[in-house]
């Protein structure tokens, strides 16, 4: 809907528009999206100010991917010692000093941080103000700096990337147990010799599966409680089995088709109620990780006052305009992603919007978004996946090449998961690719731009792929999608003459 052409209340018309202004673009938020667009308006020759009030890099670089991968990284290194055994070496127990793992993790972030720092962001032409920003009017934001000043800024333009945080369900009885989630768990856990005893993971969507799985990689007794009827409900039923036996290997006690209904603490022991069909039970534990879904930071700086509406995520039309065409939205805040790389994709759209949006505009453009959850095996996705197609009555035919038969991944011990490519019948334009397997994060690359750019399966097929390599799945599923569509005549007019040509 485009929300500039309604809601007269609140049109700009209200307020009074300065003559003149400070600066061309205020960002607010320097996570993903508010870093790549006040990087984008600078490089434009902007006079741009960015805003963060609490860590520059936002949720990825301080709460989210980073933190997360690298725990990924520790986890696997330790399901690699005990299971060396499968690569004729002798397999060990892991001893697991927690606080040394949760130390290399801070060391990752600050290794990181540079990319993202006030430094780096000064030297590129942008001004960062460390503090809260609130907007007053269409075109006013005011900041409450973290040294306890306020200043006012004057601007043509706005981007609000405010991001997300964790979304806490009203359980009763949740707050009084203590709960940790992405935005705590570095720091609360950080200093734990191991790794909590009994964890409870509240969630089966990326952040529940990659963290329970790594934990119990890293020594936890894992309960990860999720009330769908399966983990990971966005992908295919194949692609969720797969990472939920790999859960199970990994010790994790999955409990589908369970809904959380009460917390509580006796004494010194902490529970929590679930409720699978008529029945409840409890479950008792030492930490429980919080990982129901991540709900947009829109309230408390403004927007309701602009009008702006603040349900789910922040109203913005196809050019990511609010109902005031100069107030744009990028991330998390204004979905319908929640992804880092989708983020710092919407910034190009509304940061030059922003600037130039009153001479010419860009619809932000979703066709081709991908992603990745990174337990092990990973899961990556572009496009389609089967479920989708059939429900939405796509026309598809599946092509599904097996890992376990692919030669590197023998070589590696990797050899599990699928490629499956979803093409339009009779034709090899392809509407969405699952990956499932080691690297699927990084073989899908082939796929995302094959599809960007309209490249079919024919001219994957047609690519040289180094042998013996992980990517060559993506050559083998073109080539089992090749050899279902060849054209059974001219196959037997060569055979005819190959016979001839033997006289
Ligand atoms: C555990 C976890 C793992 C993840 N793993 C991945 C992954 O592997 N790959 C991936 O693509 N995505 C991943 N994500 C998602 C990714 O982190 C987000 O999609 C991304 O950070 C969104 O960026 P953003 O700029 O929209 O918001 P954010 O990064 O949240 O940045 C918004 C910033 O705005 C600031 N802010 C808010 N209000 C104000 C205000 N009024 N004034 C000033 N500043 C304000 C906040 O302090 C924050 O720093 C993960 C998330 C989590 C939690
Ligand atoms: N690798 C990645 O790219 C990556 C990794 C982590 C997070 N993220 C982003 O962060 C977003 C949020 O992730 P998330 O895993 O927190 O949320 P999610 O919405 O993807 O999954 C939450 C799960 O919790 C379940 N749930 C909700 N309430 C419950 C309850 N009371 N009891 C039991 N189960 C309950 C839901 O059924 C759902 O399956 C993702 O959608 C993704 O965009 C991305």
């Amino acid at each position: 809907m485009d929300q500039t052409q309604k809601n007269d209340d609140f049109s700009s018309a209200r307020w009074t528009r300065p003559k003149r202004f400070d600066r061309n673009l205020v960002v607010i938020g320097a996570g993903s999206a508010g870093l790549v667009s006040a990087y984008i308006a600078a490089a434009a020759k902007a006079k741009v100010t960015l805003i963060e009030a609490n860590k520059m890099g936002g949720d990825c670089l301080n709460f989210g991917c980073v933190p997360s991968k690298a725990l990924i990284k520790s986890a696997r290194v330790a399901h690699q010692m005990r299971h060396a055994d499968h690569y004729g070496l002798e397999a060990v127990e892991p001893n697991v000093p927690f606080s040394a793992v949760m130390e290399r993790i801070h060391k990752v972030i600050a290794e990181i941080e540079p990319h993202d720092s006030v430094e780096r962001y000064t030297g590129l032409g942008v001004e960062v103000l460390e503090g809260y920003a609130k907007l007053i009017d269409p075109w006013t934001v005011e900041v409450v700096l973290n040294d306890g000043s306020t200043q006012r800024l004057t601007t043509r333009s706005i981007i609000i990337a405010t991001g997300a945080q964790p979304f806490v369900p009203p359980i009763p009885g949740l707050a009084e147990s203590g709960y940790l989630t992405s935005d705590t768990l570095w720091e609360r856990l950080r200093d734990r010799p191991t790794a909590p005893r009994r964890l409870v993971v509240l969630g089966g969507g990326p952040i529940g599966c990659e963290l329970a799985q790594s934990f119990a990689r890293l020594g936890s007794e894992v309960m990860q409680i999720e009330m769908a009827p399966r983990l990971m409900m966005r992908e295919d039923e194949d692609a969720s089995a797969l990472v939920e036996a790999s859960m199970k290997a990994d010790g994790v006690n999955v409990l589908t088709n369970h809904k959380a209904v009460g917390c509580g603490v006796n004494g010194d022991e902490k529970w929590i109620e679930v409720e699978h069909g008529s029945v409840r039970r409890r479950i008792g534990f030492d930490e429980i990780i919080v990982a129901v879904g991540r709900a947009p930071r829109l309230k408390g700086f403004g927007l309701e006052e602009l009008g702006i509406k603040v349900d789910r995520v922040i109203e913005t039309n196809q050019y990511l305009q609010t109902l005031h065409p100069n107030i744009l939205a990028a991330g998390d805040v204004a979905g319908p992603y929640q992804f880092t790389h989708v983020a710092g994709h919407q910034a190009w759209f509304a940061s030059i919007n922003a600037l130039f949006g009153d001479l010419k505009r860009f619809k932000a453009d979703y066709s081709v978004i991908p992603w990745a959850t990174f337990t092990d095996p990973e899961v990556a996705r572009v496009g389609l996946s089967e479920a989708e197609a059939k429900e939405k009555n796509i026309p598809h035919e599946v092509t599904r090449f097996g890992i376990d038969d692919l030669d590197r991944a023998i070589a590696d011990g990797a050899a599990r998961g699928f490629v499956k490519v979803l093409t339009v019948p009779g034709k090899d334009k392809i509407l969405g690719a699952t990956i499932v397997g080691e690297h699927a994060g990084d073989l899908l690359a082939e796929f995302v731009f094959a599809m960007k750019h309209g490249h079919g399966l024919g001219k994957i097929l047609g690519t040289i792929h180094i042998y013996p390599t992980l990517a060559e799945a993506n050559k083998m599923v073109a080539g089992q999608w090749r050899r279902k569509h060849i054209n059974g005549f001219l196959l037997s007019l060569l055979e005819r003459f190959q016979t001839w040509r033997r006289g």
